[in-house]
């Protein structure tokens, strides 16, 4: 393996080396190690042991759910994985975007790779070529329950693999049939168990997690360097963040965002006692006990992600070693939908959080002396100029928009499929609620970011500022200048968006 490279051979994966994967800053380097190959396809020697000798096993001589009381005679078996991925294109709603994409490859074939799903090497080599060549499925967002897995939506990798529907490749839609042809990859026909295999699992939803993840990450520090800009810009009181005020609440991640505002904000030893303002309002005074929910549950996020992500989450599994079948429910998704609702309902309260911050700095009720709408218009033009205050209320725009999406989705099972799937986890419906509340939830972040800035120049001419923030200043000047008379800033929103969705810039150590 080499530092550009994720390797596969059955070792526990992290969220960052799928996040890699998907957004190519590493390779997936599938390992050719022969245990590693005859680990694998000793699942696929067994299935077919199983049906030479036994004639009967689920959804291999059986119908699929519901139908598993439906005998498959022998000669039609083959047959059964197309019929599969078939029957489930019904995807509808728009494709999950590229990244995504990768991630769901990626997640999958770890999964396969745990050597439990009964399916040869050659099908987790066809995957891994897929990735290389970055031929992606085109993948519907829209039809998973997220407990038979994310069948449909994963029908669409099963029909791919077998060189079927259409992809993206080289910027363009088109056929699989035709990109194999030009890169001469021969179809794989799919073997009895590999269907299944690909599909009854919850690789969507927990590849959307990881991307998720990591965004949450991110912005747990961005919103936690905007509340130091803002503090500094309101005149608030740093007393809040004090050390020893933290040290009897002992909940480690609001520590740890306590201790990045105080260092953001230079205060050494203790503050006075006789603020000018002893009690900042909640959205600022309360800042870490907002942001710190989300860092205290960064590490129970990434135990339930990481464990989906390393589990065979397929059924029926097979343990060749043992030569067992094992029939059970590992398609269902009830830790990362838990996640997911858990998750959105933490970041959407970031963009609330935050979205307070702003309706502070721009109202001179509460701004303590800073101009309307932090214009920064001067003299006769000052009565022309409105500043941020559009900016103000789509802030607050985006935000109901996260806030309404965080109605959790894992309570609306629904029984389906003939009443065998009874009940079901909603945990692809809950990551992309998350991934939308967390797109939100950046543009909140992107206005308020800008905002701050200002804010923080119109107060402090000449004023020292700690290094942290000088340092943030800087980098959003480089980009986006300040707001001197009315201009239309969605390009800089964007550009500040774009920028926060690429981490790059880095705000805190560990
Ligand atoms: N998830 C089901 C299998 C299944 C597959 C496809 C379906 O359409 C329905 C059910 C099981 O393993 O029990």
């Amino acid at each position: 393996m080499t530092e550009n490279t994720v390797l596969v051979n059955g070792d526990r994966l992290t969220i960052e080396d799928i996040c890699h994967l998907a957004n190519q800053t590493k390779a997936l380097q599938l390992s050719d190690a022969v245990n590693f190959r005859d680990r694998i396809d000793k699942g696929a020697l067994f299935v077919n042991k199983l049906l030479r000798e036994e004639g009967v096993v689920y959804g291999i001589t059986t119908g699929y759910g519901d139908s598993c009381t439906v005998p498959i005679p022998l000669e039609y078996v083959a047959d059964l994985p197309r019929n599969l991925y078939t029957f489930h294109g019904c995807g509808l709603g728009t494709h999950f975007d590229r990244v995504q994409t990768r991630a769901i490859m990626a997640v999958r074939i770890n999964s396969l790779a745990q050597g439990f799903s009964g399916v040869r090497y050659q099908l987790l080599l066809q995957i891994s070529q897929l990735l290389k060549h970055d031929i992606l499925p085109l993948i519907p967002q829209e039809g998973s329950v997220g407990a038979s897995g994310d069948l449909t939506p994963l029908s669409y990798l099963a029909a791919v693999v077998a060189g079927e529907r259409e992809v993206w490749y080289q910027g363009q839609i088109q056929s699989a049939e035709t990109v194999f042809n030009a890169l001469t990859i021969a179809p794989l026909k799919l073997n009895p168990k590999e269907g299944l295999a690909i599909m009854n699992g919850t690789a969507v939803m927990t590849a959307l997690a990881c991307l998720a993840y990591q965004r949450a990450a991110y912005l747990s520090q961005l919103s936690t360097r905007i509340t130091s800009l803002v503090s500094v810009a309101l005149l608030g009181n740093a007393g809040h963040f004090d050390e020893s005020l933290f040290s009897v609440k002992p909940h480690e991640g609001q520590i740890k965002v306590a201790r990045r505002i105080r260092e953001d904000l230079s205060v050494v030893g203790q503050a006075s006692r006789n603020d000018a303002r002893l009690q900042d309002r909640y959205s600022l005074r309360c800042a870490p006990h907002v942001i710190g929910v989300l860092e205290d549950a960064l590490p129970w996020f990434r135990q339930f992600i990481e464990n989906e992500l390393n589990s065979a989450n397929d059924n029926p599994i097979i343990d060749a070693e043992h030569e067992r079948v094992l029939h059970g429910g590992h398609f269902y998704g009830g830790h990362i939908a838990f996640a997911m609702d858990s998750l959105k309902t933490v970041v959407a309260n970031l963009a609330d959080l935050i979205d307070r911050q702003m309706a502070q700095l721009v109202d001179p009720k509460f701004n303590h002396g800073l101009p309307a709408n932090l214009s920064g218009a001067k003299g006769e033009q000052a009565m022309l100029n409105h500043g941020f205050k559009a900016v103000q209320i789509a802030v607050s725009a985006w935000t109901a928009e996260a806030l309404k999406l965080t109605m959790p989705a894992s309570v609306f099972s629904r029984s389906t499929e003939c009443h065998n799937q009874d009940k079901v986890s909603m945990g692809t419906i809950a990551a992309r609620d998350c991934i939308r509340v967390l797109e939100l939830t950046e543009q909140v972040a992107a206005a308020v970011l800008i905002a701050a800035v200002q804010a923080v120049e119109l107060r402090s001419e000449g004023q020292p500022l700690s290094a942290n923030l000088n340092m943030t200043l800087s980098q959003v000047r480089e980009h986006v200048p300040f707001l001197e008379a009315d201009r239309a800033l969605e390009q800089a929103l964007r550009l500040c968006l774009q920028l926060i969705r690429d981490q790059h810039w880095s705000l805190y150590g560990p």
